[in-house]
Protein backbone atom coordinates (compact mmCIF):
# COMPACT_ATOMS: atom_id res chain seq x y z
CA UNK A 1 0.00 0.00 0.00
CA UNK A 2 1.18 3.58 -0.80
CA UNK A 3 -0.04 6.63 -2.02
CA UNK A 4 -0.61 8.58 1.65
CA UNK A 5 1.49 11.00 1.77
CA UNK A 6 2.63 12.09 5.22
CA UNK A 7 5.68 13.96 6.73
CA UNK A 8 8.48 11.67 7.08
CA UNK A 9 9.70 11.93 11.12
CA UNK A 10 13.00 12.85 11.54
CA UNK A 11 13.50 12.77 14.92
CA UNK A 12 11.99 9.40 16.35
CA UNK A 13 12.24 9.35 20.14
CA UNK A 14 10.20 6.64 20.73
CA UNK A 15 10.96 4.00 18.04
CA UNK A 16 12.75 0.58 18.76
CA UNK A 17 13.48 -1.24 15.46
CA UNK A 18 12.57 -0.77 12.09
CA UNK A 19 12.74 -2.54 9.15
CA UNK A 20 13.74 -0.88 5.32
CA UNK A 21 13.83 -1.90 2.30
CA UNK A 22 15.00 0.33 -0.65
CA UNK A 23 13.80 0.79 -4.30
CA UNK A 24 16.31 -0.08 -7.30
CA UNK A 25 15.85 3.64 -8.03
CA UNK A 26 17.87 4.08 -4.18
CA UNK A 27 14.22 5.66 -3.35
CA UNK A 28 12.18 4.52 -0.67
CA UNK A 29 8.79 3.92 -1.53
CA UNK A 30 5.86 2.13 0.55
CA UNK A 31 4.58 1.20 3.61
CA UNK A 32 6.60 2.21 6.77
CA UNK A 33 6.35 -0.12 9.15
CA UNK A 34 7.85 0.71 12.75
CA UNK A 35 7.39 -0.45 16.27
CA UNK A 36 8.09 1.60 19.58
CA UNK A 37 7.73 1.19 23.11
CA UNK A 38 5.41 3.73 23.19
CA UNK A 39 2.33 2.20 23.93
CA UNK A 40 -0.35 4.20 21.27
CA UNK A 41 2.63 3.28 18.68
CA UNK A 42 2.64 -0.54 19.75
CA UNK A 43 2.56 -2.60 16.44
CA UNK A 44 0.81 0.12 14.17
CA UNK A 45 2.30 0.77 10.34
CA UNK A 46 2.59 4.21 9.09
CA UNK A 47 1.67 4.36 5.26
CA UNK A 48 3.98 7.12 3.81
CA UNK A 49 5.27 7.98 0.38
CA UNK A 50 8.87 8.63 0.77
CA UNK A 51 9.47 8.85 -3.03
CA UNK A 52 11.26 11.94 -2.67
CA UNK A 53 13.53 10.54 0.24
CA UNK A 54 17.03 9.30 -0.74
CA UNK A 55 18.77 6.21 0.74
CA UNK A 56 21.57 8.57 2.03
CA UNK A 57 19.53 10.87 3.56
CA UNK A 58 17.23 8.13 5.50
CA UNK A 59 19.58 5.76 6.42
CA UNK A 60 21.34 9.17 8.00
CA UNK A 61 17.80 10.45 9.88
CA UNK A 62 17.59 6.67 11.65
CA UNK A 63 19.12 5.72 14.83
CA UNK A 64 21.27 3.28 15.01
CA UNK A 65 19.16 0.36 16.02
CA UNK A 66 16.37 1.21 13.77
CA UNK A 67 14.75 -0.93 10.99
CA UNK A 68 12.22 0.46 8.35
CA UNK A 69 9.77 -2.01 6.45
CA UNK A 70 8.93 -1.06 3.02
CA UNK A 71 6.14 -3.50 1.47
CA UNK A 72 6.50 -3.80 -1.62
CA UNK A 73 4.65 -2.32 -4.20
CA UNK A 74 2.86 -4.32 -6.96
CA UNK A 75 -0.20 -4.32 -9.03
CA UNK A 76 -2.34 -4.78 -6.60
CA UNK A 77 -1.50 -1.52 -4.87
CA UNK A 78 -4.25 0.56 -6.43
CA UNK A 79 -6.87 -2.08 -6.11
CA UNK A 80 -6.03 -2.99 -2.52
CA UNK A 81 -6.24 0.74 -1.79
CA UNK A 82 -9.64 1.33 -3.33
CA UNK A 83 -11.12 -1.85 -1.90
CA UNK A 84 -9.82 -0.88 1.54
CA UNK A 85 -11.37 2.51 1.68
CA UNK A 86 -14.74 1.52 -0.03
CA UNK A 87 -14.89 -1.15 2.94
CA UNK A 88 -14.21 1.42 5.76
CA UNK A 89 -17.06 3.64 3.95
CA UNK A 90 -19.22 0.35 4.11
CA UNK A 91 -18.81 -0.49 7.70
CA UNK A 92 -19.60 3.50 8.96
CA UNK A 93 -22.83 3.32 6.71
CA UNK A 94 -24.26 -0.45 8.55
CA UNK A 95 -23.07 1.31 12.01
CA UNK A 96 -25.61 4.31 10.99
CA UNK A 97 -27.86 1.79 9.69
CA UNK A 98 -27.38 -0.47 12.84
CA UNK A 99 -28.12 2.31 15.32
CA UNK A 100 -31.26 3.02 13.50
CA UNK A 101 -31.99 -0.20 13.94
CA UNK A 102 -31.65 -1.02 17.20
CA UNK A 103 -35.05 1.44 18.06
CA UNK A 104 -37.13 0.08 15.71
CA UNK A 105 -36.17 -3.50 13.94
CA UNK A 106 -39.50 -4.79 12.48
CA UNK A 107 -39.83 -1.30 9.94
CA UNK A 108 -36.44 -2.08 8.05
CA UNK A 109 -36.31 -5.99 8.10
CA UNK A 110 -37.14 -7.48 4.54
CA UNK A 111 -37.64 -11.48 3.93
CA UNK A 112 -35.98 -12.48 0.41
CA UNK A 113 -37.48 -15.54 -1.50
CA UNK A 114 -35.38 -17.43 0.07
CA UNK A 115 -37.00 -16.54 3.60
CA UNK A 116 -33.44 -15.10 4.58
CA UNK A 117 -33.04 -11.20 5.81
CA UNK A 118 -32.04 -8.49 3.69
CA UNK A 119 -31.97 -4.70 4.47
CA UNK A 120 -31.43 -1.64 3.17
CA UNK A 121 -27.91 -1.48 4.39
CA UNK A 122 -27.25 -4.63 2.22
CA UNK A 123 -28.69 -2.69 -0.76
CA UNK A 124 -26.65 0.31 0.34
CA UNK A 125 -23.53 -1.20 0.50
CA UNK A 126 -23.88 -3.11 -2.66
CA UNK A 127 -24.32 0.41 -4.38
CA UNK A 128 -22.04 2.32 -2.70
CA UNK A 129 -18.99 -0.72 -3.55
CA UNK A 130 -19.90 -0.35 -7.05
CA UNK A 131 -19.99 2.52 -7.39
CA UNK A 132 -16.59 3.49 -5.99
CA UNK A 133 -15.14 0.71 -7.92
CA UNK A 134 -16.85 1.84 -11.25
CA UNK A 135 -15.76 5.43 -11.07
CA UNK A 136 -12.15 4.21 -10.33
CA UNK A 137 -12.02 1.59 -12.98
CA UNK A 138 -14.47 2.81 -15.88
CA UNK A 139 -17.90 0.58 -15.00
CA UNK A 140 -17.34 -1.43 -18.45
CA UNK A 141 -14.17 -2.73 -17.22
CA UNK A 142 -15.39 -3.71 -13.97
CA UNK A 143 -16.72 -7.11 -13.21
CA UNK A 144 -18.97 -7.47 -9.75
CA UNK A 145 -20.48 -10.92 -8.60
CA UNK A 146 -22.61 -10.07 -5.13
CA UNK A 147 -25.19 -11.25 -3.22
CA UNK A 148 -28.36 -8.81 -3.38
CA UNK A 149 -30.19 -8.16 -6.55
CA UNK A 150 -32.51 -5.44 -6.95
CA UNK A 151 -36.14 -7.19 -7.74
CA UNK A 152 -37.55 -6.39 -4.43
CA UNK A 153 -36.31 -2.42 -4.45
CA UNK A 154 -37.98 -1.79 -8.02
CA UNK A 155 -41.17 -2.65 -6.97
CA UNK A 156 -44.08 -0.50 -6.61
CA UNK A 157 -45.12 -1.04 -3.30
CA UNK A 158 -41.21 -0.64 -2.85
CA UNK A 159 -41.05 3.18 -3.07
CA UNK A 160 -40.27 4.04 0.14
CA UNK A 161 -37.88 1.19 0.67
CA UNK A 162 -35.93 2.81 -2.20
CA UNK A 163 -35.91 6.29 -0.85
CA UNK A 164 -34.59 4.93 2.45
CA UNK A 165 -31.32 2.96 0.34
CA UNK A 166 -31.02 6.45 -2.25
CA UNK A 167 -30.81 8.46 0.90
CA UNK A 168 -28.53 6.00 2.56
CA UNK A 169 -26.05 5.79 -0.19
CA UNK A 170 -25.53 9.69 -0.94
CA UNK A 171 -25.63 10.29 3.13
CA UNK A 172 -22.50 7.80 2.41
CA UNK A 173 -20.89 8.87 -1.04
CA UNK A 174 -20.93 12.63 0.64
CA UNK A 175 -18.08 10.90 3.33
CA UNK A 176 -15.84 9.44 0.39
CA UNK A 177 -13.26 12.78 0.06
CA UNK A 178 -12.62 11.97 4.29
CA UNK A 179 -11.26 8.64 2.72
CA UNK A 180 -9.18 10.15 -0.05
CA UNK A 181 -11.67 9.06 -2.30
CA UNK A 182 -13.80 11.41 -5.14
CA UNK A 183 -17.63 11.43 -4.58
CA UNK A 184 -20.58 12.38 -7.33
CA UNK A 185 -20.52 15.79 -8.34
CA UNK A 186 -24.69 15.17 -7.22
CA UNK A 187 -26.60 13.00 -5.46
CA UNK A 188 -27.31 9.48 -6.96
CA UNK A 189 -31.28 9.89 -8.19
CA UNK A 190 -32.87 5.98 -7.77
CA UNK A 191 -31.94 4.84 -11.20
CA UNK A 192 -28.40 5.75 -10.59
CA UNK A 193 -28.72 3.43 -7.39
CA UNK A 194 -30.88 0.37 -8.89
CA UNK A 195 -28.00 0.84 -11.78
CA UNK A 196 -25.20 0.57 -9.64
CA UNK A 197 -26.54 -2.17 -7.60
CA UNK A 198 -27.70 -4.32 -10.84
CA UNK A 199 -24.37 -4.27 -12.27
CA UNK A 200 -23.08 -6.39 -9.68
CA UNK A 201 -23.97 -9.36 -11.79
CA UNK A 202 -23.79 -13.23 -11.48
CA UNK A 203 -22.96 -13.86 -14.90
CA UNK A 204 -19.57 -11.72 -13.98
CA UNK A 205 -18.39 -15.10 -11.82
CA UNK A 206 -17.15 -16.68 -15.10
CA UNK A 207 -14.72 -14.36 -15.93
CA UNK A 208 -11.11 -14.43 -15.27
CA UNK A 209 -10.92 -11.45 -13.20
CA UNK A 210 -13.93 -10.37 -11.20
CA UNK A 211 -15.00 -8.68 -7.80
CA UNK A 212 -16.92 -10.98 -5.32
CA UNK A 213 -19.36 -9.28 -2.42
CA UNK A 214 -21.16 -9.32 0.29
CA UNK A 215 -22.62 -6.46 1.76
CA UNK A 216 -23.74 -7.52 5.07
CA UNK A 217 -22.63 -11.37 5.78
CA UNK A 218 -24.04 -12.30 8.83
CA UNK A 219 -27.46 -9.58 7.75
CA UNK A 220 -29.38 -11.98 10.97
CA UNK A 221 -26.02 -10.86 13.39
CA UNK A 222 -27.02 -7.12 11.30
CA UNK A 223 -30.38 -6.69 12.33
CA UNK A 224 -29.69 -8.58 16.10
CA UNK A 225 -27.36 -5.96 16.71
CA UNK A 226 -24.71 -8.52 17.18
CA UNK A 227 -21.65 -9.20 14.80
CA UNK A 228 -21.89 -9.27 10.56
CA UNK A 229 -19.51 -7.97 8.09
CA UNK A 230 -18.49 -6.78 4.96
CA UNK A 231 -16.25 -8.94 2.43
CA UNK A 232 -14.64 -7.76 -0.71
CA UNK A 233 -12.44 -9.91 -2.45
CA UNK A 234 -10.88 -9.44 -5.63
CA UNK A 235 -10.43 -12.89 -8.08
CA UNK A 236 -8.20 -13.99 -10.46
CA UNK A 237 -8.34 -17.53 -12.38
CA UNK A 238 -10.17 -18.80 -10.24
CA UNK A 239 -8.20 -17.44 -7.05
CA UNK A 240 -8.87 -14.66 -4.29
CA UNK A 241 -5.85 -12.19 -4.96
CA UNK A 242 -7.21 -9.39 -2.45
CA UNK A 243 -9.32 -10.04 0.46
CA UNK A 244 -11.00 -6.91 3.13
CA UNK A 245 -13.35 -7.64 5.30
CA UNK A 246 -15.05 -4.67 7.39
CA UNK A 247 -15.49 -5.96 10.93
CA UNK A 248 -18.17 -2.74 12.25
CA UNK A 249 -18.43 -4.43 15.64
CA UNK A 250 -15.19 -6.49 16.23
CA UNK A 251 -12.61 -3.57 17.98
CA UNK A 252 -9.00 -4.46 17.61
CA UNK A 253 -9.44 -5.98 21.32
CA UNK A 254 -10.12 -9.49 21.17
CA UNK A 255 -12.13 -9.33 24.01
CA UNK A 256 -15.28 -7.35 22.65
CA UNK A 257 -15.71 -10.54 20.28
CA UNK A 258 -16.71 -12.60 23.06
CA UNK A 259 -19.85 -9.97 24.21
CA UNK A 260 -22.25 -12.39 22.58
CA UNK A 261 -25.36 -10.44 24.05
CA UNK A 262 -25.59 -7.58 21.43
CA UNK A 263 -24.27 -4.50 20.30
CA UNK A 264 -25.96 -2.79 22.82
CA UNK A 265 -24.08 -3.92 25.89
CA UNK A 266 -20.77 -3.57 23.90
CA UNK A 267 -21.54 0.07 23.26
CA UNK A 268 -22.37 0.60 26.98
CA UNK A 269 -18.79 -1.04 28.20
CA UNK A 270 -17.01 0.97 25.10
CA UNK A 271 -18.13 4.19 26.15
CA UNK A 272 -17.04 3.94 29.56
CA UNK A 273 -13.21 2.92 28.49
CA UNK A 274 -10.54 5.54 27.04
CA UNK A 275 -10.33 6.70 23.75
CA UNK A 276 -8.48 3.89 22.66
CA UNK A 277 -11.44 1.55 22.76
CA UNK A 278 -13.77 3.68 21.36
CA UNK A 279 -12.77 2.22 18.04
CA UNK A 280 -15.44 -0.04 17.55
CA UNK A 281 -14.47 -1.83 14.62
CA UNK A 282 -12.04 -3.61 12.22
CA UNK A 283 -10.98 -3.69 8.62
CA UNK A 284 -9.03 -6.66 7.78
CA UNK A 285 -6.92 -6.82 4.36
CA UNK A 286 -4.48 -8.97 2.48
CA UNK A 287 -2.96 -9.44 -0.83
CA UNK A 288 -2.09 -13.51 -2.12
CA UNK A 289 1.43 -13.77 -1.67
CA UNK A 290 2.57 -11.42 0.08
CA UNK A 291 2.37 -13.29 3.03
CA UNK A 292 1.21 -10.75 5.47
CA UNK A 293 -2.08 -9.53 6.58
CA UNK A 294 -3.25 -6.45 8.13
CA UNK A 295 -6.05 -5.20 10.29
CA UNK A 296 -6.81 -0.96 10.70
CA UNK A 297 -9.38 0.31 13.14
CA UNK A 298 -12.41 1.60 11.99
CA UNK A 299 -12.62 5.67 11.61
CA UNK A 300 -14.58 6.70 14.44
CA UNK A 301 -16.33 10.52 14.99
CA UNK A 302 -14.84 10.30 17.98
CA UNK A 303 -10.97 10.20 16.09
CA UNK A 304 -12.82 12.87 13.76
CA UNK A 305 -12.10 10.33 11.11
CA UNK A 306 -8.63 10.99 10.53
CA UNK A 307 -7.26 9.59 7.10
CA UNK A 308 -4.86 7.75 5.95
CA UNK A 309 -5.17 5.16 9.12
CA UNK A 310 -2.90 3.51 10.84
CA UNK A 311 -2.53 -0.61 10.30
CA UNK A 312 -1.31 -3.46 12.21
CA UNK A 313 -0.04 -6.66 11.02
CA UNK A 314 -2.07 -9.66 11.89
CA UNK A 315 -0.96 -13.47 12.55
CA UNK A 316 -2.84 -16.54 13.14
CA UNK A 317 -2.39 -18.20 16.89
CA UNK A 318 0.94 -19.95 17.53
CA UNK A 319 -1.93 -22.64 19.41
CA UNK A 320 -1.38 -26.21 18.28
CA UNK A 321 -2.82 -27.88 21.27
CA UNK A 322 -6.57 -28.58 20.86
CA UNK A 323 -6.88 -28.81 24.69
CA UNK A 324 -6.07 -25.08 24.57
CA UNK A 325 -7.37 -24.20 21.02
CA UNK A 326 -11.20 -22.77 20.57
CA UNK A 327 -13.02 -23.35 17.60
CA UNK A 328 -15.62 -21.19 16.24
CA UNK A 329 -18.91 -21.88 14.21
CA UNK A 330 -22.47 -20.18 12.81
CA UNK A 331 -24.82 -19.29 15.27
CA UNK A 332 -27.48 -20.74 13.68
CA UNK A 333 -28.16 -24.50 14.11
CA UNK A 334 -29.27 -24.42 10.66
CA UNK A 335 -26.41 -23.09 8.67
CA UNK A 336 -23.61 -25.51 10.58
CA UNK A 337 -24.51 -28.76 12.72
CA UNK A 338 -23.59 -27.98 15.96
CA UNK A 339 -23.95 -31.79 17.35
CA UNK A 340 -21.55 -32.54 14.73
CA UNK A 341 -18.46 -29.98 15.48
CA UNK A 342 -19.50 -31.26 19.45
CA UNK A 343 -18.64 -34.71 18.41
CA UNK A 344 -15.26 -33.66 16.38
CA UNK A 345 -14.42 -31.17 19.19
CA UNK A 346 -15.13 -33.93 21.71
CA UNK A 347 -12.92 -36.43 19.58
CA UNK A 348 -10.19 -33.77 18.79
CA UNK A 349 -9.67 -32.85 22.21
CA UNK A 350 -11.42 -29.62 22.02
CA UNK A 351 -12.06 -28.50 25.71
CA UNK A 352 -12.82 -24.39 25.19
CA UNK A 353 -16.47 -23.44 24.21
CA UNK A 354 -17.01 -23.02 20.77
CA UNK A 355 -17.30 -19.09 19.95
CA UNK A 356 -20.49 -18.49 17.77
CA UNK A 357 -20.48 -15.73 15.86
CA UNK A 358 -22.68 -14.52 13.03
CA UNK A 359 -20.88 -13.99 9.84
CA UNK A 360 -17.38 -13.96 7.79
CA UNK A 361 -16.12 -11.85 11.47
CA UNK A 362 -15.41 -16.24 12.29
CA UNK A 363 -12.24 -15.88 9.75
CA UNK A 364 -11.31 -12.78 10.46
CA UNK A 365 -10.95 -14.03 14.60
CA UNK A 366 -8.98 -17.07 13.31
CA UNK A 367 -6.43 -14.78 11.21
CA UNK A 368 -6.15 -12.40 14.08
CA UNK A 369 -5.38 -14.72 16.32
CA UNK A 370 -8.17 -14.88 18.80
CA UNK A 371 -9.16 -18.69 18.47
CA UNK A 372 -7.63 -21.56 16.58
CA UNK A 373 -10.48 -23.41 14.22
CA UNK A 374 -13.89 -22.54 12.01
CA UNK A 375 -15.73 -25.15 11.03
CA UNK A 376 -18.86 -24.98 9.08
CA UNK A 377 -21.03 -28.43 7.80
CA UNK A 378 -24.35 -26.93 5.90
CA UNK A 379 -26.82 -29.43 5.09
CA UNK A 380 -25.80 -31.57 1.97
CA UNK A 381 -28.70 -29.78 -0.15
CA UNK A 382 -27.36 -26.32 0.99
CA UNK A 383 -24.40 -24.95 -1.83
CA UNK A 384 -22.05 -22.13 -0.19
CA UNK A 385 -21.79 -19.34 -2.31
CA UNK A 386 -18.66 -17.51 -3.03
CA UNK A 387 -19.02 -14.59 -1.61
CA UNK A 388 -19.47 -15.85 1.83
CA UNK A 389 -15.50 -16.88 2.33
CA UNK A 390 -13.57 -15.75 -0.48
CA UNK A 391 -12.12 -12.41 1.71
CA UNK A 392 -12.13 -14.63 4.83
CA UNK A 393 -9.74 -17.53 3.15
CA UNK A 394 -7.19 -15.31 1.72
CA UNK A 395 -7.05 -12.90 4.68
CA UNK A 396 -6.42 -16.39 6.90
CA UNK A 397 -3.97 -18.08 4.98
CA UNK A 398 -1.73 -14.60 4.21
CA UNK A 399 -2.21 -14.94 7.94
CA UNK A 400 -0.16 -17.90 8.00
CA UNK A 401 -3.33 -19.84 8.23
CA UNK A 402 -4.94 -23.29 6.34
CA UNK A 403 -8.41 -23.17 4.87
CA UNK A 404 -9.79 -26.07 2.82
CA UNK A 405 -12.89 -28.48 2.38
CA UNK A 406 -13.27 -31.63 4.74
CA UNK A 407 -11.13 -33.65 2.07
CA UNK A 408 -8.23 -31.18 2.63
CA UNK A 409 -8.79 -29.45 -0.76
CA UNK A 410 -8.46 -25.75 -1.44
CA UNK A 411 -11.88 -24.03 -1.86
CA UNK A 412 -12.72 -23.73 -5.31
CA UNK A 413 -13.42 -20.32 -6.31
CA UNK A 414 -13.61 -20.56 -10.60
CA UNK A 415 -16.84 -22.37 -10.77
CA UNK A 416 -19.39 -19.31 -10.70
CA UNK A 417 -21.54 -18.42 -8.01
CA UNK A 418 -21.17 -21.49 -5.63
CA UNK A 419 -18.04 -23.10 -4.71
CA UNK A 420 -18.65 -26.35 -6.78
CA UNK A 421 -17.52 -29.92 -5.63
CA UNK A 422 -17.25 -28.82 -1.73
CA UNK A 423 -16.72 -31.60 0.37
CA UNK A 424 -18.64 -32.18 2.96
CA UNK A 425 -17.52 -28.45 4.88
CA UNK A 426 -15.18 -26.40 5.67
CA UNK A 427 -12.43 -26.24 8.22
CA UNK A 428 -10.24 -23.08 8.28
CA UNK A 429 -7.21 -23.72 11.27
CA UNK A 430 -4.26 -21.28 12.50
CA UNK A 431 -2.13 -24.01 11.65
CA UNK A 432 -1.45 -27.61 9.68
CA UNK A 433 -0.99 -29.70 12.45
CA UNK A 434 -4.73 -28.63 14.44
CA UNK A 435 -6.10 -28.89 10.54
CA UNK A 436 -4.82 -32.47 9.90
CA UNK A 437 -6.14 -33.33 13.33
CA UNK A 438 -9.71 -31.97 12.41
CA UNK A 439 -10.21 -33.84 8.67
CA UNK A 440 -8.95 -36.96 10.20
CA UNK A 441 -11.69 -36.91 13.00
CA UNK A 442 -14.34 -35.28 10.17
CA UNK A 443 -13.12 -39.10 8.27
CA UNK A 444 -13.86 -41.02 11.39
CA UNK A 445 -17.48 -40.14 12.12
CA UNK A 446 -18.77 -38.83 8.97
CA UNK A 447 -20.44 -41.99 8.25
CA UNK A 448 -22.06 -42.43 11.07
CA UNK A 449 -23.30 -38.90 10.95
CA UNK A 450 -26.66 -37.60 9.71
CA UNK A 451 -25.42 -35.31 7.49
N1 LIG B 1 -29.23 -23.01 5.16
C1 LIG B 1 -28.01 -22.49 5.16
N2 LIG B 1 -26.96 -23.26 5.40
C2 LIG B 1 -25.75 -22.74 5.41
N3 LIG B 1 -25.48 -21.43 5.20
C3 LIG B 1 -26.50 -20.62 4.96
C4 LIG B 1 -27.80 -21.11 4.93
N4 LIG B 1 -28.60 -20.08 4.66
C5 LIG B 1 -27.81 -19.00 4.52
N5 LIG B 1 -26.54 -19.33 4.68
C6 LIG B 1 -25.39 -18.44 4.55
O1 LIG B 1 -24.74 -18.26 5.74
C7 LIG B 1 -24.30 -16.93 5.84
C8 LIG B 1 -24.16 -16.64 7.27
O2 LIG B 1 -23.32 -17.62 7.74
P1 LIG B 1 -22.88 -17.63 9.21
O3 LIG B 1 -21.71 -18.51 9.34
O4 LIG B 1 -22.68 -16.23 9.63
O5 LIG B 1 -24.10 -18.26 9.97
S1 LIG B 1 -24.82 -17.69 11.23
O6 LIG B 1 -25.57 -16.51 10.83
O7 LIG B 1 -23.79 -17.44 12.26
O8 LIG B 1 -25.68 -18.77 11.71
C9 LIG B 1 -25.35 -16.15 5.14
O9 LIG B 1 -24.81 -14.97 4.59
P2 LIG B 1 -25.71 -13.62 4.52
O10 LIG B 1 -26.92 -13.94 3.68
O11 LIG B 1 -24.76 -12.69 3.82
O12 LIG B 1 -26.04 -13.20 5.91
C10 LIG B 1 -25.81 -17.11 4.05
O13 LIG B 1 -25.15 -16.89 2.85
MG1 LIG C 1 -28.17 -12.75 2.74
MG1 LIG D 1 -23.07 -13.92 3.45
MG1 LIG E 1 -25.02 -10.96 2.78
Amino acid sequence: MSCCTTSFPTKLPHIHSWKYDVSPKNQILGTLSFTSKKKSHLGFTQTVSLAQCSRTNFLSAMDEDCKLEVSSTDGFSKELEIAVRAVHMACLLCQRVQENFLSEISEHVHSKEDKSPVTIADWSVQAIVSWVLSEAYGSENVSIVAEEDVEALSKASAVRLLEAVVKTVNECLADAPRFGLKGPATDLDAKAVLEAISRCSLAGARGSKFWVLDPVDGTLGFVRGDQYAIALALIEDGEPVLGVLGCPNYPMKKEWLSYQNGYRRILSRLTSHTSESLDKGSVLYARKGGGKAWMQPLLCRENNFVWPNSAREIRVSSIDNPALATFCEPVEKANSSHSFTAGLAHSVGLRNQPLRVYSMVKYAAIARGDAEIFMKFARACYKEKIWDHAAGVLIIEEAGGVVTDAGGHPLDFSKGEYLEGLDRGIIACAGAKLHEKIIRAVDASWNSSSL
